[in-house]
């Protein structure tokens, strides 16, 4: 049984599971915050952001006070705060609030896992605005006068807030439900921009200084490239943080003297690394999008719009496939509707259309799974079968033309009468190598065996049986 932990119609168990998991993630968040590395990041409201951007549904004010109330008892319970609970969280619950309702704002995508650009740079944007809400009110929470104290305290948590949103939240909303990176083919193109990453990390740390953050940006934008978009995104995040504890620990040395800048070095690399992770996140996002686009662009030229059978291009695509290379012996049949410029004449056009699309679906019904179906172009159709002989061809053939011609049309109220008229041609041995040309040669030749239905009355396949069978 698959039990749905957020429901939108099961509101109090979804509530339930706010409050649970919630108050799990301040539970492991703040455990996690005792290394000193990890003190730096806070990724509790990154993550309730994501889920709430993941399902709109919970963006109600109901929702975040459950939020707020399991960050509140974990606090009380596990940290002793008493009034500092309710007034430090909420810093925190500003910043899922905020940035969930900037990426709200954007209608969601058509194709329901693409993330745009648009929402993708809207991510930045989200962040950097929710950080500064968050830590407005975190730094003034802290109770510190208006003092320098009081703009580390902010500088402290807006670059908190801001790295840890800015590197978490691509990965989270680029993460599929169902994720297929297990069924992935991972190639070397795909290995190299990973090792060269791992190299440029290396790198920042032997040689240091301000300019060694942004040695991993090339193969971050390499890997954009190469990889996954959910992939990319995890790499990011994961570049991200190692390398703000390599900073932490001094392995990456940026800093000059700190007494010299206005933000500690330490703030200056959380900024300097969530600023850098946007590029390569756009970069994915925009191969992400051309990948979906070269897709169905292939679709559509591949499938006829009106039958939805394979176009002439999608037949010829097809027949280069491997499956296909094996056969041996192969059979074509064009159908031609009969008379059907008198159908668009007498019932108009649309009529015409529906009358193409009933009959794609019965051919379709007939040939099934085998053989190729294709609108040739116009009112005409071929199919091509694989080991058959020119008797069973025919065979198939008549059983076609007989299924148009029992089954009446229906075009306006009015009951028609539709037939096709079919020409066949079939060829053994077929060359493996040139296997498209013997197909535009069986073509060609079925077209002058339509020529003869058509000439000698219509509603026939030519050959007759007894020329296939001799
Ligand atoms: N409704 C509609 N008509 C189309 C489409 N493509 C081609 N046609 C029409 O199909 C008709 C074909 O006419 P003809 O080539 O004279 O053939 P026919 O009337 O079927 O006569 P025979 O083939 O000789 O039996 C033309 O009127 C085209 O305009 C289409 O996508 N939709």
């Amino acid at each position: 049984m698959c039990v749905k932990w957020l429901d939108e119609k099961r509101e109090i168990s979804s509530a339930m599971t706010l409050f649970v998991t919630t108050a799990l993630f301040c539970f492991v968040g703040s455990h996690l915050r005792m290394p000193q590395e990890l003190s730096l990041f806070w990724p509790v409201n990154a993550l309730l952001t994501g889920i709430i951007v993941r399902f709109p549904w919970l963006h109600r004010t109901r929702n975040y006070f459950v939020c707020y109330t399991a960050m509140v008892l974990n606090d009380t319970i596990f940290s002793g705060w008493t009034g500092g609970a309710f007034t430090i969280n909420f810093a925190n619950i500003l910043f899922v609030f905020v940035a969930a309702a900037i990426l709200l704002a954007s209608p969601p995508a058509q194709d329901g896992n693409a993330l745009r650009v648009g929402k993708a740079m809207r991510i930045f944007a989200a962040c950097l605005i929710a950080s500064i809400s968050c830590a407005s009110w975190g730094a003034l929470a802290q109770g510190e006068g208006m003092n320098e104290k009081l703009i580390t305290a902010w500088s402290d948590w807006f670059s908190e807030q801001f790295s840890t949103g800015v590197l978490l939240l691509p990965f989270l909303l680029t993460l599929k439900r169902q994720t297929t990176l297990s069924r992935a083919v991972i190639s070397t193109k795909m290995v190299l921009p990973v090792i060269a990453l791992i190299l440029s990390v290396c790198a920042s740390a032997m040689i240091g200084g301000a300019g060694s953050l942004s040695f991993p940006l090339p193969a971050m934008i390499w890997c954009a490239i190469r990889l996954p978009i959910v992939a990319t995104t995890l790499l990011m995040l994961i570049t991200g943080i190692t390398e703000i504890i390599l900073v932490v620990d001094g392995i990456i040395t940026i800093q000059g003297g700190d007494s010299s800048l206005p933000l500690s070095h330490l703030m200056s690399a959380r900024l300097g690394v969530a600023t850098l992770a946007i590029g390569p996140f756009i970069v994915s996002v925009s191969m992400d999008a051309i990948r979906r686009l070269n897709h169905q662009l292939a679709l559509r030229a591949d499938y006829d719009f009106l039958t939805r059978l394979l176009s002439r291009s999608g037949l010829y695509e097809q027949l280069r496939g491997r499956e296909i290379a094996s056969c041996q012996r192969a059979g074509v049949m064009i159908i031609d509707i009969d008379y059907f410029k008198s159908i668009n004449d007498s019932f108009g056009h649309d009529a015409g259309d529906a009358v193409l699309e009933e009959l794609a679906q019965r051919l379709r019904n007939v040939v099934g799974d085998r053989g190729l179906l294709c609108r040739f172009g116009g009112e005409e159709f071929v199919a091509v079968f694989f080991n058959v002989d020119r008797e069973a061809l025919w065979h198939h053939a008549e059983s076609i033309r007989q299924a148009i011609e029992q089954e009446k049309f229906v075009l306006q109220g009015n009951t028609v009468n539709i037939t096709v008229s079919i020409g066949i041609a079939c060829q053994h041995r077929l060359s493996g190598k040139d296997r498209i040309s013997a197909i535009n040669g069986l073509i060609s030749a079925a077209d002058k065996n339509l020529y003869y239905s058509k000439r000698n009355g219509r509603n026939q396949t030519s050959p007759a049986l007894h020329e296939c069978i001799a």
